[in-house]
């Protein structure tokens, strides 16, 4: 843990370029010396301070707000100086210079990105899901997103974590009492239900991975990349799913080259729909780089939508080609990537028949474009209920099926009569551990500055 006397930092807190006001902030083990040096005046604990803010020379660069957060009741836990300017880049700049100035003596240093919120973490003011909310909060593209981000932050997750762990340590305790004892031991775990206990934490387990996959889905979303063969009206899906221009749509085949790509959110889920270039042998060198992007993309998409062009359904040569095409796919793609097949321009072919398994659509009139969403969050594997969803992130989950794992070999070794209880109290106490990599106790430094790294500078 950090001691309450780390090296004062200050950076500007609020986003880059122009906005009604812009903020920096210090926070140290004391900013008693730079209150002095550019308010000018003391001022009273937590409360906004209307003054000139003073260059070395005395004059003044900004009037604003000044408050002091005493330690340890601030954002990070340490002594909090906010100067709240006028939110331009070049007085932010000034200010932030002369604060750095004045502190020179304490050793005050621009912080790293993510440096407030760590202090924040080591000081015990959040732990450490809490503090990947905050980033999870500011990173929101959807408003579901940005909601479950604030449950976390408020501590929704954290807690159902250590809902868990308390039972753990219950149990744990059991079963190491009775390692106390071996004489009695499978008559003292059964009176005392440690079989139901564990049964409970893995139905508990279950339903907090659960809802944490639900949390990562919203947080990451899903790669959905749109492939066929030229023409077949890709470019035309992408623009009709964005409700934008964003793609050139010609009658020519080969139109489209660049990978062109847009964030859509569906109930809140972020949908990252590419559309390629349409796939055939093509000699134009050009049109060939398109194709290699194209393969590239489909390489790393969590779906694909195969797009047919119903116009040409009666002609045998390109149903050869999809169905080529489509197994080229598949030997490309792992298992578990489902390939929806869509078939297009169903308003130029209102009599040709789709299969079963296929959607029909038309992406010039939009027709089918609501059950194609319906069936990509059906995809994403998103069961409607974000009331109760908190962020989480894949980190998170990574720990969530370690514990499930522990707890399934410790369930073997309960099962196994008690042969092993020493093995049993093991796979627990590794339980234990996964789990509280999640809220950062048990975290090794190196992982913590991968994460805080990820953070805004000033946050
Ligand atoms: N101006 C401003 N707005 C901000 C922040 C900030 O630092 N400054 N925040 C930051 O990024 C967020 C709010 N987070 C904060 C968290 C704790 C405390 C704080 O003073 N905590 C004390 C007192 C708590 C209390 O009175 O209940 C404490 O924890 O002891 C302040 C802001 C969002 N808005
Ligand atoms: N009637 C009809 N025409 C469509 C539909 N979707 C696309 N088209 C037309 O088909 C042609 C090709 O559309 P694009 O969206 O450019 O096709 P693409 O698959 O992106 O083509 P490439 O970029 O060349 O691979 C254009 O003339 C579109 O207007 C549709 O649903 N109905
Ligand atoms: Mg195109």
């Amino acid at each position: 843990m950090l001691p309450r006397t780390a090296d004062p930092i200050a950076a500007i807190a609020t986003a880059p370029g122009r906005g009604a006001v812009g903020i920096v902030r210090v926070s140290g083990r004391s900013v008693q010396a730079i209150v002095d040096a550019v308010c000018g005046r003391a001022l009273r604990p937590r409360e906004a301070t209307y003054l000139p803010f003073r260059a070395a020379d005395g004059s003044p660069i900004d009037q604003g707000l000044a408050i002091h957060f005493p330690a340890p009741h601030s954002y990070t836990g340490e002594d909090v100086l906010e100067l709240q300017a006028h939110g331009g880049p070049v007085v932010l700049q000034l200010l932030l210079a002369r604060c750095l100035e004045a502190g020179t003596a304490l050793g005050l240093r621009v912080a790293e990105p993510g440096e407030f919120t760590q202090r924040a973490f080591l000081n015990d003011k959040i732990d450490l899901a809490q503090a990947e909310a905050i980033a999870d909060l500011i990173d929101a593209s959807t408003e579901a997103a940005a909601r479950s981000a604030g449950r976390s932050l408020a501590g929704a997750f954290s807690r159902e974590i250590h809902q868990l762990r308390d039972a753990l340590i219950q149990l744990r305790m059991l079963v190491e009492a009775t390692l106390d004892f071996p004489e009695e031991e499978i008559d003292f775990l059964q009176k005392a239900d440690a079989q139901g206990q564990l049964d409970r934490l893995q139905a508990t387990l279950a339903g907090v991975l659960q809802r944490a996959r639900q949390g990562a889905l919203l947080r990451e979303g899903i790669k959905v990349v749109i492939a066929g063969q030229p023409n077949a009206g890709k470019s035309s899906l992408l623009n009709a799913l964005a409700g934008a221009e964003l793609a050139i749509v010609t009658p020519i085949p080969g139109t489209t080259r660049d990978v062109v790509s847009q964030t859509i959110q569906v109930e809140g889920v972020p949908l990252h729909v590419i559309d390629t270039a349409g796939l055939r042998d093509s000699d134009d060198p050009v049109e060939k780089i398109g194709i290699e992007r194209a393969w590239e993309q489909i390489r790393g998409a969590d779906a694909v939508l195969f797009l047919h062009d119903l116009t040409r359904s009666g002609d045998a040569a390109d149903g050869a080609a999809d169905a080529r095409l489509l197994a080229t796919l598949r030997e490309h793609l792992p298992a578990a990537v489902p390939v929806l097949q869509l078939w297009n321009k169903a308003d130029a072919a209102p009599a040709a028949a789709v299969p079963a398994e296929g959607l029909r659509l038309s992406a010039k009139l939009g027709d089918g474009l609501q059950a194609l969403r319906q069936r990509l969050l059906e995809v994403a594997g998103w069961q409607a209920a974000p009331e109760g969803v908190y962020i989480a992130r894949a980190r998170h989950l990574q720990a969530l099926r370690r514990v499930d794992g522990h707890l399934m070999e410790a369930a073997a070794h309960l099962a196994g009569g008690g042969q092993a209880l020493d093995l049993l109290a093991e796979e627990l106490r590794l339980a234990q551990n996964a789990l509280s990599e999640i809220t950062g106790e048990f975290t090794a430094d190196d992982l913590l500055g991968v994460i805080f790294s990820k953070f805004c500078i000033g946050k």
